[in-house]
């Protein structure tokens, strides 16, 4: 009981949530808690279920079971946008940054579910709408030279190499300064080169009041980056630990690491 009040109001967690689409059960009574100043790793074989407990965190999909709390709120009853408030940010597996707009205004664009007076006021000539633009342009500029990425401010992503791209997608995520970084397959489409400058980028964002959730099949990367992995099978939590203990777990072996040996 002590325990768990001290740890009550900072975690993510996940309470017995089961999905279905049709008669199809994608998730089945999955429980799991994420913790503020890790990285946790969310892994499994193809289908497993990740990206849809991603989508149930983010609430693009609704669970017909079981509670999602956030800092011990519900947050079941909360559209996306609104979870987007409450510090729940996410990347895509695929890149989703803006053609149009040159880096700094994707960045800038993550800061939309804090803004007050909305898009459409920073093209009116209304003082509040410039002054916040003005205010999100200095944040995005700030999280672009702490990633290393200022020099590309002006640019348009599309010339970018894959790698710079993630990372920008990675700045626009952490722009609002969320209590949740939810990273669905990070590393995929990278380098080598191109994956460990991810890995040195996400490791410099560890920090007490920010919990990192990453979907990753690049085991390297999990295995090297993570505080604790989950390991989602056939819709099923089947372990939790350790990168050691996860390595070890015979049962994880069987349905996923040993493949990955072969
Ligand atoms: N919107 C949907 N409608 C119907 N079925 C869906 C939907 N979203 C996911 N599924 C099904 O849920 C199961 C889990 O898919 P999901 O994408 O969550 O797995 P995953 O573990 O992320 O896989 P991968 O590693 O390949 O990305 C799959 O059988 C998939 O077809």
């Amino acid at each position: 009981m002590l325990d768990a009040s001290i740890t009550a109001g900072a975690e993510l967690t996940v309470t017995s949530v089961s999905l279905s689409f049709g008669g199809h059960r994608v998730l089945k009574e999955v429980s799991m808690d994420f913790r503020p100043g890790q990285v946790t790793g969310l892994i499994g074989p193809n289908g497993a279920g990740k990206t849809s407990l991603f989508n149930c965190l983010t609430g693009l999909y609704r669970p017909q079971q079981g509670t999602i709390a956030l800092g011990g709120e519900p947050l079941e009853r909360l559209p996306p946008a609104q979870r987007a408030r409450v510090g729940l940010s996410r990347s895509f597996q695929h890149v989703a940054l803006c053609p149009e707009l040159d880096v700094v205004e994707n960045v800038m664009f993550g800061r939309a579910r804090l803004g007050r007076s909305g898009w459409a006021d920073a093209f009116l000539p209304l003082p509040a709408g410039r002054a916040e633009v003005e205010e999100s342009r200095a944040a995005a500029m700030e999280v672009l030279r702490r990633l290393d990425l200022a020099a590309y401010a002006e640019t348009t992503p599309a010339g970018l190499p894959p790698g710079t791209q993630r990372l920008v997608e990675i700045a626009r995520a952490i722009v609002s300064r969320p209590r949740v970084l939810l990273l669905d397959e990070p590393a995929a489409g990278l380098n080598p080169a191109e994956t460990r400058q991810l890995m040195a980028v996400l490791r410099g964002l560890v920090s007490p009041d920010l919990m990192i959730v990453v979907v990753e099949h690049d085991m390297d990367l999990i295995m090297q980056l993570c505080h604790r992995i989950h390991v989602l099978n056939f819709g099923q939590r089947i372990a939790t630990g350790t990168p050691e203990e996860i390595r070890a777990d015979p049962e994880v072996i069987r349905v996923y690491l040993g493949d990955s040996d072969d």
